[in-house]
């Protein structure tokens, strides 16, 4: 077998170093030893950055990928380190990434993109953040949704609040949650999420467990008098065999189709049988993300209408998500590393270019005064 090739072909004997601020849960998921091994290979070495401690001092890199929650200090850090290195590659810029924080605005950009008009449709479920002090049902209606609702916290700060959802059936189930939160229309799905991964160019949709799709008939039923049901991440639930059964959420959904029996072996049915979206959707989809938000490093969960199996909603965009999830998530990323390097070396080529026109233009204004 032959080795990999180096990222930049020209200067083959060149490392390149990738620094990277991470917290420590993602250190451990995202920076497997198969992926400082692949990148190695490719003349990539990764740099753990300590972000208490003056970035400048811990380069030189050639580009930095970071992910930290609320940190001002770090935010500054990275204004320094373009100031004072502008040839670094910094992924994402943190005003970019601040926008994915608050569930209320999360969503707003894919209602503005433009993709070429084809079969399928997109769009975001109606939603509306609702306060304490307002009449809850009043504020319901005037923005057109209707039960079942999916609550969700405002804020998406990476803490495991941040992930507790609620179905909520009833006025009875509105009445119980915590407020400020985001009120979203529940939409039917068949019981699985597509989850896009993207990583600068490259683009992986995988499919998850979901949520199964709520029946007028359960609505109505007695089953759902308490109003509210809480969840939290369900598109990670680990597989029936794996903990001896079904969750707690899986079963009380299960209970609520009245026995008809519906377990975790016939969700994960319903998984492998699903259909992924037509990938150049999916592709077109991505990259007006991309351009939109700005950002190269995120993911977002795409459900397919059971009533319409044309139309898809985005639900969900988070940012440098759980990429080692991702089948081959190691030469994904380090084909991404790979772009980043080029990236540099343009950029600092364009830098010496400019600077020689900047040196030449001096040279001729000066000749021109000496004449
Ligand atoms: N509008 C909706 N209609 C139907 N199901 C939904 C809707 N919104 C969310 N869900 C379900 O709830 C799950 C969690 O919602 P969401 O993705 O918004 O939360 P999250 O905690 O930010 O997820 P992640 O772990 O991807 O960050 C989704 O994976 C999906 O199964
Ligand atoms: O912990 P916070 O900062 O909230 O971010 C999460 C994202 O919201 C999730 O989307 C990630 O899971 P997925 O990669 O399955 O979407 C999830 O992946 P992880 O649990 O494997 O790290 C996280 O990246
Ligand atoms: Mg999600
Ligand atoms: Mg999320």
């Amino acid at each position: 077998m032959s080795s990999p090739s180096p990222c930049s072909s020209s200067r083959s004997s060149q490392r390149y170093r990738i620094g990277y601020a991470l917290l420590p849960k993602k250190v451990q998921s995202f920076i497997q030893n198969s992926l400082i091994n692949q990148a190695k290979q490719r003349g990539i070495d990764l740099i753990k950055i300590d972000s208490t401690k003056p970035l400048t001092q811990q380069g030189p890199f050639d580009c930095v990928i970071h992910k930290l929650y609320s940190s001002p200090d770090w935010n500054d850090q990275l204004q320094q380190l373009s100031l004072h290195h502008p040839n670094v590659v910094v992924i994402d810029s943190p005003e970019s990434i601040e926008r994915l924080h608050d569930r209320t605005s999360m969503l707003d950009v894919v209602t503005s993109l433009k993709i070429p008009k084809r079969n399928q449709t997109f769009g975001v479920p109606k939603q509306r953040v609702v306060h304490e002090s307002e009449n809850l049902m009043d504020s319901i209606e005037e923005a057109g949704l209707k039960f079942p609702l999916i609550a969700k916290p405002v804020t998406a700060d990476g803490s495991a609040t941040s992930h507790e959802m609620s179905l909520v059936f009833n006025e009875n189930g509105l009445k119980k949650l915590k407020k400020p939160i985001v009120m979203q229309e529940f939409v039917n799905h068949g019981g699985v999420i597509f989850k896009v991964y993207v990583v600068g160019e490259h683009v992986k949709c995988v499919k998850r467990r979901s949520l199964l799709d709520i029946s007028e008939e359960k609505l109505n039923s007695t089953a759902v008098d308490e109003g509210l049901l809480l969840f939290s991440q369900i598109s990670n639930l680990v597989a029936k065999n794996e903990v001896g059964g079904c969750s707690e959420l899986e079963k009380a959904v299960i209970a609520r189709n009245k026995g008809k029996g519906f377990c975790c072996s016939e969700v994960d049915e319903l998984v492998e049988k699903a259909e992924k979206p037509p990938l150049e959707f999916v592709m077109e989809l991505a990259q007006g993300l991309r351009e939109a938000l700005g950002l190269r490093l995120f993911n977002f969960d795409l459900i397919r209408d059971s009533r319409d199996g044309n139309r898809y909603f985005v639900i969900d965009i988070n940012y440098f998500p759980g990429y080692a999830k991702m089948p081959d998530y190691e030469s994904v990323l380090v084909d991404f590393f790979c772009d980043l390097v080029e990236e540099k070396r343009r950029k600092v080529e364009l830098g010496v270019k400019e600077n020689q026109e900047v040196r030449c233009g001096e040279i001729e204004e000066k000749n021109h005064l000496c004449e």
